[in-house]
């Protein structure tokens, strides 16, 4: 159980340690002390210190950053050296860094000069040569003049080389020194000029003649009111310049310089800081890079030619990216995109194609189908066609039935009253037919119904209509007929049917026929009053004795 006196204690205990243990985690953050050889405007410096910044950032390891410059240009070095010994003395009279980086020979010339300065503090030195000091870590930045100068005369091939700097301060003459030394090395003929104003300068490198190579040692200028860091001067003499200008910092890339075998003032800034993070871990010092390579301008590089020339593996800045690397995205999405159409395309032709089919295989069946309705439609047609004529047609005999007859008739009779031909109806009954049937068979009254309409139709026009309107019973209508005409075929008809015997297997049957006939009259409304004398004159021939024709007395 804890007790109110035990709680107070902890919670005493936490508010008086957790200060301290905040304090001892600033107290493990180093301080970095930088100091650049030139001023705070120098690209060159601030490229150095921004390098060692990146990397330090990048290490994870917490420091803090102090950064100061010693403006060698401008003063008197020693004079200089003494005043910023006692201001860095008091500046950091609370604490002292734990590391001192100085960038620069006159830098790195000051903190060797001073090792009572910051006594504690572990020392890089960004500069070219000899390290000085055995407490110190060199980060060498002597620039390798031959594989500069020979990189240079590899690409432009120049007849003479027109060499622009200045010998004001010793790193400066050191820096021509080299120079030159690689050029007398290399037998190529040069010229300096040195320690020339700006205007003089543009003068001078616009009149060089042809097949000339400038090598440009970064230089300050003022000019026109303003004073101008390397890389602008640079861009002033690459204005008025027809020659290739080369250089030996990276600063001044961009701003006309071809490139070459360069050092990177950011590299090296790099390695100063890989430096400083080994210093703090308490490991070796091993750099992964170093400050030197050869990187170009690609527009100068197309400018002057030398595409085919540089090394493939060389660093190259400002090429404009291919096509495919500006439209990577959107290339590959088109790229895409088409080939989805295409298989959309694809999927909807072989659909097409099989929709065709089955369309063509359901036309044919289509087509086969109404041919087959069309046969079967022209079969019943046909059917009922001769549905129909049976329906008018005695079967028995071929002639028209009773019911054929009378639609004729009808036509007949109409045609009559409309242009008044006159028209004769005969009716006829075969005598004691019944008779014959008993005697003989009905097949054999069948035989003698087909012989008797057999005589009628071979003896009348084919203008005429003969009908079968009863068992026995056939009428006639016999059109435009004369009164001896008529009654003479009735007479002819009477006369074979009575003469003619009709032979049915073994047997000779005889027959007759009564006839009677009646003619149009006018005023007779339809067939019905003619048929009506007619067979009142047929009655008349049964009744006086049969086998005989009978005129209506009307007609007479
Ligand atoms: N074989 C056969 N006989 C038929 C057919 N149609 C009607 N008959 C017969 O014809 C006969 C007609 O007889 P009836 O009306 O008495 O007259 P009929 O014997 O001819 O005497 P009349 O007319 O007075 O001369 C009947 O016996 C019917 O059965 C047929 O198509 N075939």
């Amino acid at each position: 159980m804890l007790n109110a006196a035990k709680l107070t204690f902890i919670i005493s205990f936490v508010f008086c340690f957790m200060p301290l243990s905040i304090f001892a985690g600033d107290k493990s953050s180093e301080t970095i002390f930088f100091l650049g050889s030139g001023s705070a405007e120098t690209p060159w410096t601030q490229l150095v210190s921004q390098g060692f910044v990146e990397k330090m950032d990048r290490s994870g390891v917490p420091y803090s950053f102090h950064i100061d410059h010693l403006e060698a240009a401008r003063f008197d070095e020693v004079h200089q050296y003494d005043l910023m010994f006692r201001y860095l003395k008091e500046k950091f009279a609370q604490k002292e860094p734990d590391i001192f980086v100085s960038a620069g020979p006159a830098a790195s010339n000051f903190s060797l000069r001073f090792p009572e300065l910051f006594a504690g503090a572990r020392r890089i030195l960004i500069q070219s040569g000899d390290d000085g000091s055995a407490n110190a870590t060199l980060i060498d930045a002597e620039i390798e003049h031959l594989l500069m100068i020979r990189e240079m005369i590899r690409l432009s091939g120049p007849s003479k080389v027109f060499i622009i700097g200045d010998s004001v301060q010793p790193s400066d003459k050191l820096r021509l020194g080299g120079i030159t030394s690689a050029l007398e090395h290399e037998n190529v003929s040069y010229e300096i000029l040195v320690n020339k104003a700006l205007p003089e300068l543009l003068a001078a490198v616009s009149e060089l003649p042809d097949e000339s190579t400038i090598f440009y040692a970064p230089i300050f200028r003022r000019y026109e009111g303003k004073d101008l860091a390397p890389a602008y001067v640079l861009k002033e003499l690459h204005q008025a310049s027809r020659s290739p200008i080369f250089s030996s910092s990276d600063s001044t890339l961009g701003f006309g310089m071809v490139g070459g075998y360069l050092y990177s003032p950011k590299k090296l800034g790099y390695m100063a800081g890989e430096a400083a993070h080994s210093l703090i871990r308490g490991g070796p010092i091993e750099f992964t890079q170093n400050g030197f390579g050869y990187t170009y301008d690609w527009n100068e590089v197309i400018r002057w030619g030398y595409e085919d020339l540089i090394s493939t593996k060389a660093e190259v800045l400002f090429r404009a990216p291919s096509l495919w690397q500006q439209h990577k995205g959107k290339i590959i999405l088109t790229l895409l995109s088409l080939c989805l159409l295409l298989l959309l395309s694809t999927a909807l032709i072989f659909i097409n194609r099989q929709l065709t089919k089955t369309k063509n295989v359901l036309n044919k069946e289509r087509l086969l189908l109404e041919e087959r309705v069309q046969e079967r439609t022209q079969e019943l047609s046909l059917l009922h066609k001769q549905a129909v004529e049976m329906a008018r047609i005695d079967v028995l005999t071929g002639l028209p039935n009773r019911r054929a007859f009378f639609e004729q008739a009808e036509i007949v009779h109409y045609q009559t009253e409309r242009y008044h031909n006159p028209y004769v109806v005969l009716m006829l009954d075969i005598d004691l037919f019944k008779k014959t049937n008993d005697t003989y068979g009905h097949p054999a009254g069948d035989k003698v119904i087909q012989s008797v309409a057999k005589t009628i139709r071979s003896l009348i026009r084919k203008s005429d209509v003969a009908a079968r309107i009863g068992g026995e019973e056939f009428a006639v209508i016999l059109r435009e007929a004369e009164h001896d005409h008529f009654y003479s075929l009735a007479e002819r008809v009477r006369h074979e049917i009575s003469e003619i015997p009709v032979c049915f297997e073994d047997d000779q049957i005889r027959t007759s026929v009564s006839i009677g006939i009646a003619e149009y009259q006018a005023g007779d409304k339809s067939i019905d009053d003619i048929l009506c004398r007619a067979d009142k004159a047929l009655y008349q021939a049964k009744q006086t004795g049969r086998n005989k024709v009978v005129i209506d007395p009307v007609c007479v």
